[in-house]
């Protein structure tokens, strides 16, 4: 069966920084997979690869057997995408700015109202729709977010960190209906968190990343197992690499919860 994701040798540097080292990795078709790794390991630049942001310097993707070098315009129509970033714009509507994504992404005209009620619904934003999404709560606009992705129904959907920064209930939401998604529509989900009682929670199976490379790939149960009675996935990140999961660069993950946080709001 043709993988969802097919990543083979990858390499990637910044100048001479090698942010992405000799990565082989198979994500197969309808798996939540969770990549995972402190500051600076190169899950964002792994992700910019795959979804075509970023030019392959060495190595091979393929998303569901097409190239990203030579099938761009293809994987794109495969993909959603919820970056980082905060991707929506305050001074439009919550169905606003979805329709704006139907309009991106070539979802057919007279189809186009009909798929933004569902994801709205989907998201359980219909009530909210007509408000500026500069008055939206942090999870409300993570929601949102996800609507937008979805609008296009990809068969791969890619986060990238879509929960830091948000308050335990609103993180609890965002995956709620991350998973209600992939259950109702099989769809493969590809994530980055750094909170790793989610990723043991909802991923099929994760891939460790540290500087660059692939250190550990398995389902948590496994790598857990591995690790030694009781271990959690931070011990196993630890048992593979010596550090801790927020020993990475830049301050860590408080630095980037800061971040997400004061990028709550918008406006
Ligand atoms: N545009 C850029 N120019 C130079 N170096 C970069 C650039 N983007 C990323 N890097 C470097 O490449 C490495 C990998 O970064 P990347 O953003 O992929 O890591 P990450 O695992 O996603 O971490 P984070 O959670 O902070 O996003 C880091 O050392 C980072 O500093």
């Amino acid at each position: 069966m043709t993988a969802a994701i097919d990543i083979r040798a990858l390499g990637y540097s910044f100048g001479s920084h090698v942010a992405v080292d000799d990565l082989t990795l198979e994500v197969e078709a309808g798996e939540c997979f969770g990549l995972l790794g402190p500051n600076g390991a190169g899950k964002t630049t792994t992700i910019r690869l795959l979804n075509t942001l970023l030019p392959l310097q060495s190595g091979e993707v393929e998303i569901f057997g097409r190239s990203v070098r030579t099938d761009a315009m293809l994987v794109r129509r495969l993909l959603g995408y919820v970056p980082q970033q905060l991707s929506i714009e305050g001074a439009l509507t919550g169905r606003e700015n979805v329709e704006w994504f139907a309009r991106l992404f070539d979802v057919p005209r007279r189809e186009r109202s009909a798929r933004v009620d569902e994801v709205l619904e989907m998201v359980d934003l219909r009530a909210d729709e007509s408000r500026l999404a500069s008055t939206y709560s942090g999870g409300m606009v993570r929601r949102l977010e996800l609507a937008q992705a979805l609008v296009n129904r990809p068969a791969l959907l890619v986060l990238d960190e879509p929960t830091v920064g948000l308050d335990p209930v609103a993180r609890d939401s965002v995956w709620q209906r991350v998973a209600q998604m992939q259950r109702d529509h099989g769809m493969t989900v590809l994530l980055t968190t750094h909170y790793m009682e989610e990723a043991d929670e909802l991923c099929d199976r994760v891939a460790l990343m540290h500087r660059g490379r692939l250190r550990a790939l398995g389902s948590p149960t496994e790598l857990k197992a591995a690790a030694g009675t009781g271990a959690s996935l931070e011990d196993v990140f630890r048992h593979h690499t010596g550090e801790a999961l927020d020993d990475g660069e830049k301050g860590g993950l408080s630095s980037v919860r800061a971040t997400r946080r004061t990028a709550r709001r918008l406006g």
